[in-house]
């Protein structure tokens, strides 16, 4: 007899064995990473999903808090083919959620074929298929979640230091940030301001800094108005950068536009072709909405698969955005250059500001 039911919005209620027991819903995803489990369950861009492993295996290597991208596990479930019991054990002591022994091919083509939708998960001795569909029909579409932002980001300003000189101050915009984004930078040389997802100008302002960077984040990026708010009034006077929710935010504040995709980008070998040098890199992704309008930025990278908007630029605003995530954790290092890149275009526009 079955300990676990996934209810998914189409009606159907599949049956799968408990891993860590708990109810719960949230938007149905997946990932085609075969690696990386653990920065995948602690990246804060999964908040309010649950998340489903197309790769069958998911713990053959352990849990190490090495290896996490924020302090706690961030989607609301997971589901795999089979989980080991590091990562039942982990998830368990985390109050996630987790199911296996479940025909995760269907899941992955239910949702290719229907998109992204409403998931409900029972999971433990007394669970039901009713308390499962009870999750399902509870399960807000990922737009309502309006101020997401406020559970995945930082309340008070926090700084970590360069290693190193770079002499560049970063202010960090925090809508979820992976941990990777900031060492990326620190390991730059750079001083990362990490600021809340709802500063002001004001306080942005108040570090002084060479770039305004604008994180990932879960949810829809219409919500973070804030954010986009605090774009707009740096936008020409400090360089922008972003990355994921970022680039989106960026785009939105400067009156471009996003819309949402079926079921998104999320893996570790999504190709990604340079316009400029006709270069493809293999990228880690992790999103479901998309750049419509791109506004006054101009696409300098897009997806080979589907053509969507993977990189933008504008030289005249200073400004440089990436859909993927170039900090990898997981996936590959083809493009941590983008890091190199936006201490650059820090550094350029001070001294023409000098100029
Ligand atoms: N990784 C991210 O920053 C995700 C951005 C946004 N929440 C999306 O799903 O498109």
């Amino acid at each position: 007899m079955s300990d676990a039911y996934i209810a998914l919005a189409d009606g159907r209620v599949l049956e799968a064995r408990a891993r860590a027991p708990g109810r719960t819903r949230g938007e149905l995803v997946f990932t085609t990473a075969y690696t990386g489990y653990e920065e995948s369950l602690t990246d804060p861009s999964y908040a309010e999903q649950i998340l489903t492993f197309s790769y069958p295996l998911i713990g053959n290597y352990g849990v190490r808090t090495e290896r996490f991208e924020s302090e706690s596990v961030q989607p609301n479930a997971a589901i795999a083919r089979e989980l080991t019991d590091d990562v039942a054990e982990w998830l368990t002591e985390e109050g996630a959620p987790a199911v296996d022994h479940v025909d995760t091919r269907e899941i992955v083509t239910t949702v290719r074929e229907e998109g992204a939708m409403a998931c409900g998960i029972a999971a433990g001795p007394d669970a039901t298929p009713e308390d499962a569909v009870e999750e399902m029909e509870a399960c807000e579409p990922m737009s309502d979640h309006v101020d997401i932002g406020a559970q995945v980001s930082v309340t008070e300003p926090t700084a970590y230091e360069g290693d190193g000189d770079a002499d560049v101050d970063v202010a960090l915009l925090d809508c979820g940030a992976k941990g990777s984004i900031v060492s990326s930078l620190t390991d730059r040389g750079a001083d990362v301001h990490v600021l809340p997802y709802d500063a002001t100008p004001e306080d942005v302002a108040a570090v002084d800094p060479d770039v305004l960077f604008v994180s990932n984040g879960p949810g829809d990026p219409e919500n973070f108005v804030a954010a986009q708010d605090v774009v707009d009034e740096f936008a020409g006077e400090v360089p922008l950068a972003g990355i994921c929710l970022g680039q989106q935010v960026i785009t939105s504040a400067l009156g471009g536009s996003t819309e949402k995709m079926a079921f998104g980008h999320r893996g570790v070998n999504q190709p990604v072709k340079d316009l400029r040098t006709d270069r493809v890199v293999m990228t880690t992704q992790n999103h479901g909405y998309t750049v419509d309008d791109t506004g006054p930025l101009e696409v300098t990278q897009v997806n080979v698969n589907d053509d969507t908007v993977e990189g933008l630029d504008s030289e005249e605003l200073d400004v440089i955005t990436r859909q993927y995530h170039p900090e990898a954790n997981p996936g590959p290092h083809d493009s941590l250059g983008f890091f190199d890149e936006v201490l650059d275009l820090a550094t350029s526009s001070r001294r023409v500001a000098a100029d």
